[in-house]
């Protein structure tokens, strides 16, 4: 018997590991595993269907929108979440979300593969922008700008304008492709700022269940090399982000010494507990648009305020500061010490 399977197997290199049939066509990143193509995407999108029953992400009859942006991460979530929906039958009502930041020559090409996805996977799409929501759009607002702090603008208002289209699909969850590699790089980015509010809820798998609509990460335990296997690359060209920048090619380089370094990130980040001394934010809603935030104004508000007044800066870093004096304006008192208002919106899932 053991040599009949061995004659029928192709000659050289080695076998995948798991089906011992085909040769290995490639090592995983994350265990390091010698695998074959076919098997790869079997245990790939398997493991994704346990990331989701496990940590009950939906519920049957939920409708729920994919952030797409027509990146990898999120191009392959659009597909797993189709594909598994059907396999599955999660009993689901999949939608595409995309926010058009109005940036010439990145976000343009990449809603044209957020268009073909709505073909390919026959989900419906819905596209809010930025220049329809605020009046703006990040060309013009890095043309006011520069290059420098733009990162805190788009990444504030991106998450708005991902709620806000939301409600207007009237979905219950949002999913988005962050990965354990995003992941990783926000526990430490948040470590490195000392922002403990959002240390404490970056390691979750769904967060916002207090607020306007919940967001999931089904690629929470997923490598960012394995998603990209398949995929191309696409970077923003406004994205100076120099600190994040730094975290995530130092999580790149403890990946090459240690692939498990990634999940270790992870755990830690979960592990971590709060002094109960330690004042968190009392969550609100912001006067002037009703959004959550801990603040009297939400940071798009407040960072809005300042473009259309011609000062663009104004809601830049020094938000505690702002807050202040707008408190002191409007004869309001903040005693909260506030964790939220750290610069790059991106960190907050
Ligand atoms: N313009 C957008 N429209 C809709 N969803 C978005 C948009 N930008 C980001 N997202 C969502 O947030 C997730 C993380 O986005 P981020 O820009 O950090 O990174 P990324 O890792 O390059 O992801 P992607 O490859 O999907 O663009 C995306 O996977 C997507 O689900």
């Amino acid at each position: 018997m053991a040599s009949v399977e061995t004659a029928a197997k192709p000659r050289g290199g080695r076998f995948c590991t798991v089906c011992n049939d085909r040769r290995a066509a490639l090592k995983r990143p994350k265990t390091l595993e010698q695998i074959c193509k076919e098997c790869f995407y079997a245990v790939f999108e398997d493991e994704i269907h346990r990331v989701i029953v496990d940590n009950h992400l939906f519920k049957r009859g939920e409708r729920v929108a994919i952030g797409a942006s027509g990146g990898k991460d999120s191009t392959v979530l659009a597909y797993v979440m189709s594909e598994l929906n059907r396999r599955h039958d999660y009993g689901l009502d999949l939608f595409l979300l995309s926010v058009d930041e109005g940036i010439t020559g990145y976000r343009d090409d990449s809603l044209e593969t957020v268009k073909r996805n709505e073909i390919q996977y026959g989900l419906p799409l819905k596209v809010v922008s930025y220049k329809d929501l605020y009046g703006w759009t990040m060309d013009e607002i890095v043309k006011l700008i520069g290059l420098k702090n733009n990162c805190t603008f788009c990444g504030v208002f991106r998450r708005q304008a991902l709620d806000r289209g939301a409600a207007l699909l009237k979905v219950d969850k949002l999913v988005t492709g962050h990965n354990a590699d995003d992941i990783a790089e926000t526990v430490l980015l948040n470590i490195l700022r000392g922002d403990i509010a959002r240390l404490s809820r970056c390691t979750s798998i769904i967060t916002g269940e207090d607020g306007p609509i919940p967001r999931c990460k089904p690629f929470k335990y997923t490598y960012e090399k394995e998603i990209r296997l398949d995929y191309f690359s696409t970077e923003c060209i406004y994205s100076p982000n120099a600190y994040r920048g730094f975290a995530r090619e130092f999580i790149k380089d403890l990946e090459r010494i240690r692939p498990r370094a990634i999940l270790d990130i992870i755990t830690s980040g979960e592990d971590f507990r709060i002094a109960t001394y330690t004042k968190m934010p009392e969550q609100g809603n912001c006067e002037r648009c009703g959004y959550i935030s801990s603040q009297k104004w939400c940071k798009a508000c407040v960072l809005l305020d300042g473009l259309n007044r011609g000062l663009p800066k104004m809601g830049i870093s020094r938000t505690r500061g702002l807050d202040n004096e707008r408190n002191q304006d409007t004869g309001g008192t903040n005693g909260t010490k506030n964790l939220q208002s750290k610069q790059c919106g991106s960190l907050d899932f």
